[in-house]
C-alpha cells in the first residue's frame, strides 16, 4: 500500500532524467548535466559508443551519431534485400507482440482492451522508419498481412517526435499508478547492475524511498554489435533490440504472479536520431548466486524450488496458455525477499511445437545435454511440451543441486522422490506442485521432527529477555556469517541442535522468524556476558 503511494507520487514528479539518459546514448556531443542521470548515461555511453564505432570502423573521440553510424556502415542502397531481411525481423517481433495481446483478448472473458488505439499504435511507433515505403517499393508481391499494414502507416507518420509516455492496463495498477518517464527524473543512487546478451540493468531509487530496475538497450551489447555488423543501421537494429524489451514488458503485464518480477511502468522517449527508445522500470531483485545458494540454509533454498514450482505451476496455466522459459539459466531469475522471480522473459514462447504424428524421427524429441525425451504428438502439436521443458529445467538447474541437500532427514525420501520424479518426467506440475506443498506443510508443522520420545541428556535453566554477547561458534549452515544461527521449529529442537554441538553451552531463542515461521535461535560456546534483550529467551545448559 505504502509503495503504491510513492508510486504514484512518483508519478507526479516533473524533472526530465531518462529522456536526457536516451538521448546522451545517441549524442556523446550532448551537453552533460551533472546529475545522476548523466552519470548513468556517460558509463553506459562511453562503453558504447567505443563498441559501436569500433563496429562502423569510426574513430573513436570522433562526434558519433546514430545517422554518423549509419552513414559509416550502412549498406549500398542496391542492398535492400538486407534491409528488408532486418525490416523482416523486426515485422516478426511486432507480430510475436501483438499475438500475445491478441490472446489475452482473447482469453479474457470481459473484454480486454488490448487492443486500445494508443498501445497498438506505439507498438507500431517501434517498425522502423520507412519500413513500408521500402517492401512497398521494392517488393508488390509482398505477402505480408494487409490488414496489419494499413494500421501501421498512419501511425508510423504520426510518430511522436518529443519524449512521451503511454500506459499500459494492468489488474494490479491503474493507469495512474503506473510510473512513466516524470518518475524516473530525478533518480538517485544509480547503480549498474548487469547486462545480458541485449539489455543493460540499472538499479536507481525514485522519490528517495523506492528502489527500482532501469531496463533498456544496451548499445554496446551482443545483440546492437551483431546487428550492426550485419546490417549497419542503427535504427533499424535498435528496434530489433527493443521489441525484446517491449515482448518482455507486455508479458509482465499480461502474465501477474507473484514470482514474475513486477512492471511498475516504463518510458518512452525520441533522442535526437532515434525515436521513442524504450526504458522498463521494474521491481528490482538481486541476481541469483548459485554459489552463494548452496550455503544457504535448506529452507531458504527449499523456499527458491517451491517459488519456481508455484511459477511453473501458473505458467503451465497461464492466460496466454502454456509458457515456456526457453532461457532457463540461473540467472535469468532473480531474489526478492528470498522469493524466486524471473525476471527476463523475452525468450519466453507460448508456441507448443507443431509436428507430424507419422514423423520419423519424431517431430517432439525433446534434447537436453544428459538426457532426451521423447513426446507425444497430438492434434498437431508436441503434448504439452512447455510445461514439460520448464520442468526437466527446473530439475537439471534447480532441484538437483537445491532441494535435498542438509534437508531435515525425516523429509529426504519426499524431496527425493520429488527430484526423481522431474528428472523423469513422471510427474506434471500439478502433481509437482502437490508434494512441494506436502513438504511445505511438514516442514511448517513440525512433523519432520524425529525421535520425539528421545530424552534430553541436560537441564537448561530459562532466562527471560536475556541474550549473550559474543561466546560465538561457527555452524553450517547458520543464517549468521560469524556466528551460529540457525531456525528450529520448538524449543525441543533447539535443545536438541544444541546437544548435537560439542560447542553449544547456551542458547538465545530470538524474536525473529522465517518465511515458514521458524524461530532464529543463536547458539554460543558460554553465557558470561548476558545483557538484557526484549522479546529474547536464553536457555542456558546446567552443569557448563
Ligand atoms: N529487476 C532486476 N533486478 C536485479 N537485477 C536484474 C533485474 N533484471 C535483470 N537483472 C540483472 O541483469 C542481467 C541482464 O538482464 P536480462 O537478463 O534481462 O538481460 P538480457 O540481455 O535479456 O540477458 P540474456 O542474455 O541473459 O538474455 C540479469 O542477468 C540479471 O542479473
Amino acid at each position: 500500500m505504502k509503495r503504491r503511494k510513492i508510486m504514484v507520487a512518483a508519478g507526479f514528479c516533473l524533472s526530465f532524467f531518462i529522456g536526457t539518459l536516451m538521448n546522451l546514448l545517441f549524442i556523446p556531443g550532448f551537453e552533460h548535466h551533472q546529475n545522476h542521470g548523466d552519470r548513468l548515461r556517460s558509463h553506459h555511453h562511453n562503453r558504447q559508443q567505443k563498441r559501436i564505432a569500433d563496429n562502423a570502423q569510426l574513430h573513436v573521440g570522433e562526434p558519433l551519431t546514430a545517422a554518423a553510424v549509419e552513414a559509416n556502415s550502412r549498406p549500398s542502397s542496391s542492398d535492400w534485400r538486407q534491409q528488408r531481411e532486418l525490416q523482416m525481423q523486426i515485422r516478426e517481433r511486432l507480430e510475436e507482440v501483438l499475438r500475445y495481446r491478441q490472446r489475452q483478448a482473447q482469453w479474457s472473458a470481459t473484454g480486454d482492451d488490448a487492443f486500445r488505439p494508443l498501445e497498438r499504435r506505439r507498438l507500431m511507433d517501434l517498425e522502423p522508419a520507412g519500413y513500408w515505403e521500402l517492401n512497398n517499393a521494392n517488393d508488390r508481391r509482398d505477402n505480408l498481412d494487409t490488414e496489419a499494414q494499413h494500421k501501421i502507416s498512419p501511425a508510423v507518420s504520426n510518430a511522436a517526435k518529443t519524449r512521451n509516455v503511454f500506459w499500459m492496463k494492468s489488474d494490479r495498477f491503474n493507469s495512474a499508478q503506473m510510473l512513466g518517464c516524470n518518475s524516473i527524473d530525478n533518480v538517485t543512487n544509480i547503480q549498474y547492475l548487469g547486462s545480458g546478451y541485449t539489455k543493460a540493468v540499472y538499479k536507481a531509487t525514485i522519490n528517495s524511498s523506492l528502489s527500482v530496475a532501469l531496463k533498456s538497450v544496451d548499445f554496446g551489447g551482443h545483440d546492437m554489435e551483431n546487428c550492426m555488423k550485419k546490417y549497419g543501421s542503427a535504427e533499424n537494429c535498435y528496434r530489433l533490440a527493443s521489441f525484446k524489451i517491449v515482448k518482455e514488458m507486455t508479458l509482465m503485464e499480461q502474465l501477474q504472479h507473484p514470482n514474475i518480477l513486477q512492471l511498475y511502468g516504463y518510458c518512452y522517449q525520441d533522442s535526437n536520431d532515434i525515436r521513442a527508445t524504450v526504458t522498463a522500470i521494474t521491481e528490482l531483485g538481486s541476481p541469483l548466486e548459485m554459489i552463494q545458494l548452496l550455503q544457504t540454509p535448506w529452507e531458504e533454498r527449499f523456499r527458491i524450488c517451491l517459488s519456481l514450482v508455484r511459477l511453473l505451476h501458473y505458467l503451465a496455466h497461464s492466460p496466454l496458455g502454456p509458457v515456456t522459459l526457453l532461457d532457463f539459466r540461473p540467472r535469468q531469475f532473480v531474489l526478492v525477499g528470498g522469493e524466486l522471480k524471473v525476471t527476463d522473459l523475452d525468450d519466453a514462447s507460448v508456441e507448443e511445437t507443431p509436428c507430424d504424428p507419422h514423423a520419423v524421427p519424431s517431430d517432439c524429441l525433446m534434447e537436453f545435454p544428459a538426457r532426451n525425451f521423447t513426446l507425444l504428438c497430438i492434434r498437431g502439436r508436441c503434448q504439452g511440451i512447455n510445461e514439460k521443458r520448464n520442468l526437466y529445467n527446473a530439475y537439471r538447474f534447480f532441484f538437483t543441486y537445491l532441494l535435498p541437500h542438509s534437508a531435515p532427514p525425516a523429509l529426504r525420501p519426499l524431496l527425493d522422490k520429488i527430484v526423481n520424479s522431474t528428472g523423469e518426467l513422471t510427474w506434471d506440475i500439478d502433481e509437482t506442485q502437490v508434494h512441494l506443498e506436502k513438504v511445505l506443510h511438514l516442514y511448517k508443522n513440525g512433523l519432520y521432527l524425529q525421535n520425539t520420545s528421545q530424552t534430553q541428556a541436560s537441564e537448561y535453566k530459562r532466562l527471560a529477555d536475556t541474550s549473550i554477547s559474543g561466546e560465538n561458534y561457527r555452524c553450517w549452515p547458520s543464517y549468521q556469517h560469524d556466528g551460529c544461527t540457525l531456525s528450529v521449529f520448538s524449543l525441543h529442537e533447539a535443545i536438541s541442535v544444541c546437544e548435537s554441538h560439542a560447542q553449544c553451552r547456551a542458547f538465545s531463542i530470538t524474536n525473529q522468524t522465517t518465511w515458514t515461521g521458524h524461530q532464529l535461535v543463536q547458539f554460543k560456546t558460554g553465557f558470561s556476558h548476558l545483557s538484557p534483550s526484549k522479546g529474547c529467551v536464553t536457555y542456558v545448559r546446567a552443569g557448563s
